[in-house]
């Protein structure tokens, strides 16, 4: 198949100072408020953020199916946000897209789903069999060609949807929450094409979710959004890994993470265990290891009472919270340790 895995690169996508808001004279909402980003060839980029937040709006910009109140979008060296419709279909062709709902026609078989969006985008009949099985043959569904999309589990139909989303050999493929109507079985299933199609064909994809388990296995930068607004952004070990939040993000990450313990939560784990109590976030898990390790050596008792391990596509992190029981100036000095060894909040009382 096309071409091999490009390092991140130029720029494919450009937000500058976009806003969209809809609505009239009485009751303006502001779906997205002043965006920029870029996201570079080769990467996987995805914006997380509530329902409402603003996701659907700002991805339906980069193929011109909304067009911005204000600021630009430019995709592929194009600025989409000025183009005619007739100026935008040949660039949509270079822009694959994945829906929530799978959007396949009942009515065609997977290869007939697959060969009509070839049709429509020009390639000639006797070129299209060929795309058809070898389009079929990346996405695993080699022997499901004659079935019609109702014989096919949710994992399966999604898998169809990013083989017609490929078929004209897109640059970038948006995933409008690609994986939210399916179980968490078939998730795994389908974000592994989601990575091949970023690492064996090189496409560049951005992912809108409010599944933080997306992020975390498939991209490589996250925008956190938060009622319209970029509240956050960056590297997705980052983001996982730093305690730190920007306010907007910090109520979505906490939620959506879940990775230590709220205030209920914390109320009763230090009723049951006493001592003080603090998040540990580590990059670096033997060192954290190494310095709980000597706690007995301070005279400190530890016990973890929230979090663990995790992976992202390339690296481990993880969120501990620890309770710690000893002499005040003991833990004190323990605790600057662990400091030294990961990031560190104190959970508030
Ligand atoms: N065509 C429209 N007309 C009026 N308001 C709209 C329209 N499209 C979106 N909105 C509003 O803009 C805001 C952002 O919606 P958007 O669908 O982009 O968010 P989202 O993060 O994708 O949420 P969801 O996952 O629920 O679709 C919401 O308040 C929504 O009601």
């Amino acid at each position: 198949m096309a071409a091999a895995h490009t390092a991140a690169g130029e720029p494919v996508i450009v937000f500058d100072s976009v806003s969209r808001e809809f609505g009239g004279k009485g009751r303006v909402v502001r779906a997205v408020d002043d965006v920029s980003l870029t996201v570079h060839r080769g990467e996987v980029f995805g914006v997380i953020g509530f329902s409402g937040a603003g996701k659907s709006t700002l991805i339906r910009m980069i193929n011109g199916l909304e067009k911005p109140t204000s600021g630009t979008v430019t995709v592929l060296g194009q600025q989409v946000s000025h183009l005619s419709e007739a100026k935008l279909r040949p660039l949509r062709t270079r822009i694959g897209m994945v829906f929530q709902q799978f959007n396949l026609m009942t009515s065609r078989t997977v290869a007939g789903n697959v060969n009509y969006a070839l049709a429509t985008a020009g390639w000639p009949r006797a070129t299209r069999k060929a795309r058809v099985a070898e389009l079929l043959d990346f996405v695993g569904l080699a022997d499901k060609a004659r079935h019609y999309p109702e014989q096919l589990s949710g994992g399966q139909k999604q898998r169809v949807g990013i083989a017609r989303a490929l078929a004209a050999e897109p640059e970038v493929l948006l995933a409008d929450e690609a994986t939210s109507a399916l179980d968490p079985s078939t998730t795994g299933e389908v974000l592994s094409v989601l990575r091949r199609v970023n690492e064996e064909l090189g496409v560049t994809i951005v992912a809108i979710t409010h599944e933080m388990e997306v992020i975390r296995s498939i991209a490589d930068r996250v925008a956190v959004m938060d009622s319209g607004r970029i509240v956050e952004s960056g590297p997705v070990y980052d983001l996982f890994s730093n305690p730190e939040h920007a306010e907007g993000a910090a109520s979505f990450v906490a939620t959506a993470l879940k990775d230590r313990p709220n205030r209920e939560e914390a109320a009763r784990i230090r009723a049951r265990t006493g001592g003080r109590l603090v998040t540990v976030s580590l990059k670096d898990s033997a060192a954290v290891g190494r310095v709980l390790g000597h706690a007995a050596g301070y005279g400190v008792e530890f016990e973890i009472v929230h979090g663990g391990m995790s992976a992202t596509k390339d690296s481990s992190y993880g969120v501990l919270t620890v309770a710690l029981n000893g002499d005040e100036q003991s833990v004190q000095r323990f605790i600057e340790n662990l400091g030294a060894a990961g990031a560190l909040k104190e959970v508030a009382a």
